[in-house]
């Protein structure tokens, strides 16, 4: 599979759902497969709180591949023998896109907390940007799970014509308390985090120490991207083998999971760009603007397609049914499927059980 990573630079203004604008910005993607001469065979995949355009393949440094790869590729459900897929980085995220910590040009120095707000909204319109500079005027399919799938249902809403089907998984018309409740545990750790200093940490800070408030933000995050019952099959309740049982800080297995992926997320993950990516995902609502949230689904003309995971417990499979319902509601039943997969790794299922939903989007995907 060819692997290609591209920037792309926007010397004009990105006007923003908040009424505030990027003067100019620039989005880092990767794509797979070849455009073919009408330019009618991409696909554009999503990305969540955490991705990254690198959705697929492996570069020869890499320990792993691209956080989808057991999904996009040579042959796979996402077929890179047929497709041109594309995967940008969110604006806001900080893998390369314009984000906080990029320079603000009217002051020549980053932005830090003077960064826009970002909807879902300006990522997918910085997105429509990036594919208008590419000569690319529809797409096959957009997809994406969790924030990802915010983004893919904001296509189906805002760009109704853009994409034919739209794969929408574990994710949310509106971002309920209960996620914002475990965001906000993030959030608020990394404020008072004194190596943060209200944004203006020291990179070398960041590079020697660590963000202890990111990592604590990642804690309760992977708490509600797993389940009860992965926790209970991983680790039950074994104790750390290295740590003696009436020591104060000796820690059960799931303490050192929690430990090692929390910790390790702030050595390659911003903490400016997790605490606006938070209030992104918080303020999402596809209703905004509209009277009622049926007005926004009213304008899909594409088959919007959904998948729902049985733990997901930070978007529940009863989020995505209100979705399925409000489509039913207005009439939309040939234009809406949602399936419900038996999940075991919770919200984070769309990512490791892809063999539980490849043969659904191969389905979806046939003679398109
Ligand atoms: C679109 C996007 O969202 S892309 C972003 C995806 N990435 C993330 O979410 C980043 C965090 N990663 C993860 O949570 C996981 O890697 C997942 C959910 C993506 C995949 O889960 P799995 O494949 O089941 O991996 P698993 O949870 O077993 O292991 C994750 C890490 O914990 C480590 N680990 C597992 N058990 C333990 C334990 N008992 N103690 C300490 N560490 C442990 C693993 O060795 C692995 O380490 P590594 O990343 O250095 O290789
Ligand atoms: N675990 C994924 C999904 C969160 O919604 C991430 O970190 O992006």
């Amino acid at each position: 599979m060819k692997i290609e990573t591209k920037v792309e630079k926007f010397n004009e203004p990105l006007y923003l759902e908040s009424g505030r604008l990027l003067e100019k910005f620039e989005i880092i993607y990767e794509t797979y497969g070849e455009l073919n001469e009408d330019k009618s065979n991409v696909i554009v995949i999503c990305h969540a709180l955490s991705g990254s355009h690198h959705a697929a393949g492996r570069y020869a440094d890499e320990a792993k591949p691209g956080w989808w790869d057991k999904f996009i590729g040579d042959g796979k459900a996402i077929d890179t023998t047929k497709y041109f897929v594309i995967c940008s980085n969110n604006i806001g995220s900080s893998y390369g896109s314009t984000n906080p910590m990029s320079i603000d040009p009217s002051t020549k120095k980053e932005y830090r907390l003077k960064f826009p707000v970002l909807a879902i909204s300006d990522i997918v319109k910085a997105q429509m940007k990036l594919y208008k500079r590419l000569g690319i005027s529809n797409a096959v399919a957009v997809i994406g799970g969790s924030m990802g799938g915010m983004q893919a249902l904001c296509y189906a809403i805002e760009y109704p014509t853009f994409a034919k089907e739209i794969i929408a998984l574990a994710t949310t018309a509106y971002t309920r308390p209960w996620a914002i409740a475990f965001n906000k545990i993030g959030i608020e750790a990394i404020r008072h985090d004194p190596i943060f200093k209200n944004g203006n940490y020291a990179k070398d800070d960041l590079k020697a120490l660590g963000l202890p408030g990111l990592a604590i933000g990642r804690m309760a995050g992977l708490i509600c991207y797993l389940s009860p019952n992965l926790f209970n099959k991983k680790f039950g309740r074994d104790y750390a083998s290295t740590d003696g049982l009436y020591e104060l800080f000796g820690r059960f297995e799931v303490e050192k999971y929690l430990e090692y992926n929390a910790y390790s997320f702030p050595k390659y993950f911003d903490p400016l760009s997790y605490l606006y990516i938070c209030k992104t995902m918080n303020i999402f609502d596809a209703g905004r603007n509209k009277d009622k949230i049926e007005d926004s689904f009213d304008k899909v003309q594409a088959n919007l397609h959904l998948i729902a995971f049985s733990d997901d417990m930070l978007f529940f499979p009863e989020e995505m049914e209100e979705i399925r319902d409000i489509m039913v509601k207005l009439g939309r039943e040939n234009q809406v499927t949602y399936k419900l997969i038996q999940s075991q790794s919770g919200h984070d299922s769309f990512l490791v059980e892809v063999e539980k939903f490849e043969n659904h989007v191969r389905e979806i995907l046939k003679d398109k």
